[in-house]
């Protein structure tokens, strides 16, 4: 088989640290590229060059074994992140290795493209861009995703998630929960210092942060039916990769 899912990191067992399953159980796969470039990606060594000489192609099986060398027995699941997993057209002989072995299957996509293989996973995020990111969010294509996972039955599998860094973030992110009611609705402290070194510095803020999101959301009866979460892996490692 052709070596054609470019791989940044493998990584784990960790928990999840956002949204739908936080603190699940699980492995991260992280594929290179994305077709955005949010001003305050965490991942920005996906799609700005700087890790370009660290890509790995590699074939499904061999991302199997990887995943079964680090995690030995200890996982059964795994969450594939980027860049943008959803630009890779092959991910789905990943996806159907992965569950034919067992495992069940996250991924986290910003909501830009359609796969097919997008209607077998078990735990989908989606999480569209606000404002602060810079990005512009294409509503018709985001509409043409929900319906596609619809017709395959697969809209239970889906969550929406939206990082908010601000005010006109949180109008954002309630034009999205009012354009998709039935699909969970998560809001997710933004990190505005990917680089900060010092732990108890990011911490401190982010709590405050998180204060912030969860004092504008109980105002707010938009929101009766939101999720309001920190990034969990932030708060316990900091801005460190691969956990
Ligand atoms: C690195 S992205 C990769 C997957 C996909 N490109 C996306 O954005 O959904 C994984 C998650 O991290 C979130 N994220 C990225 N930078 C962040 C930051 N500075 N603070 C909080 N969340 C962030 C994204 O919104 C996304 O939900
Ligand atoms: N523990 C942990 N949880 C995460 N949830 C989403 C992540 C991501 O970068 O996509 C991530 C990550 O990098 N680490
Ligand atoms: S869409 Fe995701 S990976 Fe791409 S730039 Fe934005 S946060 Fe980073
Ligand atoms: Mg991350």
């Amino acid at each position: 088989m052709n070596k054609s899912i470019p791989v940044l990191e493998i990584f784990g067992p960790t928990i999840q640290g956002e949204g739908m399953v936080i603190g699940q159980k699980t492995m991260f796969v992280r594929t290179a590229g994305c077709d955005y470039s949010c001003s305050w990606c965490d991942s920005a060594f996906t799609w700005d060059g700087s890790a370009k000489d660290d890509i790995v192609q590699m074939t499904a099986e061999e991302i199997l074994e990887k995943l079964n060398l680090l995690g030995g027995d200890m996982f059964s699941h795994v969450t594939i992140s980027g860049g943008n997993p959803a630009l890779l057209k092959n991910l789905g002989y990943l996806t159907e290795l992965l569950k034919s072995n067992g495992m069940k299957i996250a991924v986290e996509t910003q909501g830009s493209r359609y796969q097919s293989w997008l209607a077998d996973v078990d735990d989908l995020t989606i999480s569209p861009k606000p404002p602060s990111s810079g990005m512009t969010t294409d509503f018709e294509k985001l509409d043409d995703i929900f319906l596609q996972l619809q017709e395959k039955g697969s809209l239970a599998s889906a969550s929406l998630k939206v990082v908010i860094f601000n005010e006109e973030d949180l109008e954002f992110a309630k034009k999205v929960h009012r354009r998709y009611q039935n699909i969970p609705f998560y809001l997710q402290t933004g990190n505005e210092d990917v680089h900060e070194i010092n732990d108890d510095t990011l911490i401190s803020k982010l709590l405050r942060r998180y204060e912030w999101l969860i004092d504008q959301v109980t105002a707010d009866k938009d929101l009766n039916a939101a999720r309001v979460l920190p990034q969990l892996h932030t708060l316990i490692w900091g801005n460190k990769r691969g956990v």
